[in-house]
């Protein structure tokens, strides 16, 4: 497969060595302005680049037929319009906050724990996120994935950076040096508390993640989510 890289940082470089170990091409590398870059030799684009650049690099992709798996953070209000150039213009694409296995196995773990604390008033809520100091935004993807996933499960309406009033859920962003990801949920009261955690060791299994979604969505057309390319591996 012919893979386009939007991005060619941290993230970028991992996908570009389990994507050549798996047998694919890296065949462009975009780090600024996709505005005059030609896709046509592209079978599909991944872009793990920058929240101000991902919706104009996801809309190029669109306009060009190519499909796209995007894993950049932070550009989420402009998600639908994505999701409805997607639909009018027949094309092709997957954003996922975390493509990590771990991760979405990790998201079935909080929604059901979510659904199982609902009843229990007692327990307050909270979610912590630590990454690396370069990261951009905050709260991460996958902590707000998290949020609203507890928020459609429980009587929560919204989510919160730092602090939350009573229907709300606080999230607390920290940057630690080279952390890659890790996310706690927690429930606490004054008799005990419960916690689920997800570390990640390493950047390698977001990549994988999104080198498997690529080689998923690569014929395909229509508005995707790591889900359904999850459901065929197991
Ligand atoms: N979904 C996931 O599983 C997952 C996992 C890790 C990181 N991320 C997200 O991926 C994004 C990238 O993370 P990173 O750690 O590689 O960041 P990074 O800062 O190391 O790399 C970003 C790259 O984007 C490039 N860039 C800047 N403007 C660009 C443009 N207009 N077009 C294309 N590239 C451009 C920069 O030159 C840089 O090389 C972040 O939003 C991060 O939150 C998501
Ligand atoms: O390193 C990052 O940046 C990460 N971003 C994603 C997020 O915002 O959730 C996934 C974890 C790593």
């Amino acid at each position: 497969m012919k893979i386009a890289l939007l991005g060619y940082g941290k993230m970028g470089k991992t996908i570009e060595k389990i994507a050549i170990d798996r047998g694919h091409e890296i065949v462009l590398k975009v780090t600024d302005d996709i505005e005059s870059k030609d896709l046509s030799q592209v079978d599909v684009a991944i872009d793990f680049s920058v929240p101000s650049a991902a919706f104009k690099n996801i809309t190029a992709c669109f306009k060009q037929q190519v499909p796209v798996i995007c894993g950049t953070t932070g550009w989420l209000e402009q998600y639908d319009e994505a999701v409805e150039l997607c639909k009018t213009q027949k094309a092709a694409f997957l954003y996922a906050s975390n493509f990590s296995i771990g991760v979405n196995l990790f998201f079935d773990l909080n929604q059901k724990l979510a659904k199982l604390m609902a009843p229990f008033k007692d327990y307050e809520i909270e979610i912590e996120e630590v990454h690396h100091t370069q990261k951009l935004d905050a709260p991460s993807g996958t902590a707000i994935t998290l949020a609203q996933q507890v928020i459609a499960n429980s009587s929560k309406e919204n989510w919160k950076l730092d602090t939350a009033a009573e229907n709300e859920i606080p999230i607390y962003a920290k940057r630690v040096d080279d952390v890659p990801g890790t996310h706690t949920i927690s429930y606490k009261s004054e008799i005990d508390s419960i916690e689920i955690t997800h570390t990640a060791h390493s950047r390698a299994g977001f990549a994988l993640g999104a080198v498997i979604a690529a080689e998923w969505i690569k014929d395909k057309k229509g508005v995707f989510s790591m889900k359904e390319v999850l459901s065929g591996l197991s």
